[in-house]
């Protein structure tokens, strides 16, 4: 498994262009080996321009990208060494499962038992090893996928596996054990993987690093609990999250935070703060409680929507909207009028959009 290196790569579509309109702006990023990595953001944002450079489908308008060091600016996408998973599965139709992952060793001429040996491994970790005769055809949409995947793990001299968007087209309800499975699969084979999704909730399950892209820009790189605990924006915080962090306008006076003239207590100081600033804090982390006491905030009860075995509750604090996600055993209050709890080591200070403490 390589190192991924970009070095200054940036691109434009049409020549010309302002940098400014460059699906994506110039960029320096490593992919470490053996590590899993998803790119994440809206459509647009430039995720697959990014997969397709690290790739070779595109060649990027500035910058070098590096394998291990050596730079494949200038490879194909067949001199690159890499495997790809896309959004529908490629498979061999006429071939059977166990041809199916053998091919790509045949075409790298190994021997016939250690083809046999390596097959065996990757199906058993796939779990398709008592399906090893049956055409490949016939199998379903998110087998098939796992295929598409196992053809790139027989082959251990990979430099990475790169997947766009590979759960698409499979079913909602399969789509979780596939999801898992990958994630299994990847970490036994240990491969350099980069993930492709809009879906944060996909990204933020499957990567050990997640990349939030916006206009073409890398706008936070962390560990999904980074992005979770500490977004560097307003942008990552409504992105990551489900519902979005709650934003909150507060005021200072005299080096006192508060919101709605009752005091805001906080876990940080920040002497050049603004007079106004919004504060995030995620709604798992506030809560609703009986008694008054410190940062708690007189609140009416707008609307409890249910998402599973948990329950988001909208209250109004103050004009502005509040969300807490609790679970589902704790009840609604029976009456409009609440108390919303925001704990002061979960709440974080940001202006124009940005993260005012250092990650
Ligand atoms: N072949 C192309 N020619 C011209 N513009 C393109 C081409 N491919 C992508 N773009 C533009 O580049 C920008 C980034 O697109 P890209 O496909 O990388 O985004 P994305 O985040 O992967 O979105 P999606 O999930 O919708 O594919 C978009 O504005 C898109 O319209």
């Amino acid at each position: 498994m390589a190192q991924l290196d970009i070095v200054d790569v940036g691109h434009a579509y049409a020549p010309g262009v302002e940098e400014e309109r460059w699906a994506l702006k110039p960029l320096r990023l490593t992919f470490e080996p053996g590590k899993t990595y998803a790119l994440v953001g809206p459509s647009g944002c430039g995720k697959t321009t990014l997969l397709n450079i690290l790739s070779g489908l595109v060649r990027p308008s500035r910058g070098k990208v590096l394998f291990d060091g050596v730079d494949v600016t200038d490879r194909p996408t067949k001199a690159r060494n890499i495997a790809q998973v896309f959004q529908f599965p490629v498979i061999y139709r006429s071939m059977t499962v166990y041809e199916n992952l053998a091919f790509p060793l045949q075409c790298r001429r190994w021997d016939k038992a250690r083809i046999d040996a390596k097959v065996r491994q990757v199906a058993e970790a796939l779990d398709l090893h008592d399906r090893l005769k049956q055409p490949a055809r016939g199998l379903t949409a998110d087998d098939k996928q796992l295929i598409s995947l196992g053809r790139g793990l027989v082959r251990d001299d990979v430099a990475a596996v790169l997947m766009d968007e590979p759960l698409t087209v499979i079913d909602p309800q399969l789509k979780h054990s596939l999801r898992r499975r990958i994630r299994e699969i990847t970490e036994q084979f240990r491969p350099t993987v980069i993930y492709v999704t809009h879906d944060q909730y996909e990204a933020m399950s499957f990567a050990q690093e997640v990349l939030v892209m916006k206009d073409g820009r890398a706008v936070q790189q962390g560990t999904p609990e980074q992005l979770f605990e500490a977004p560097s924006s307003t942008y990552v915080g409504y992105f990551i999250g489900s519902p979005a962090m709650n934003f909150l306008t507060v005021d200072r006076t005299d080096g006192q935070f508060t919101l709605d003239g009752r005091a805001l207590a906080v876990a940080w100081d920040i002497p050049q703060s603004p007079d106004r600033l919004q504060v995030g804090v995620r709604p798992e982390y506030v809560k609703l409680v009986t008694d008054p006491g410190p940062n708690t905030f007189p609140g009416r009860l707008r609307s409890v929507t249910d998402h599973g075995a948990q329950r988001v509750l909208e209250v109004e604090v103050a004009g502005q909207l509040v969300r807490t996600k609790t679970p589902r055993e704790e009840g609604v209050p029976a009456g409009e009028g609440v108390l919303v709890h925001l704990p002061r080591a979960k709440v974080l200070p940001y202006a124009d959009g940005r993260l005012l403490l250092r990650s």
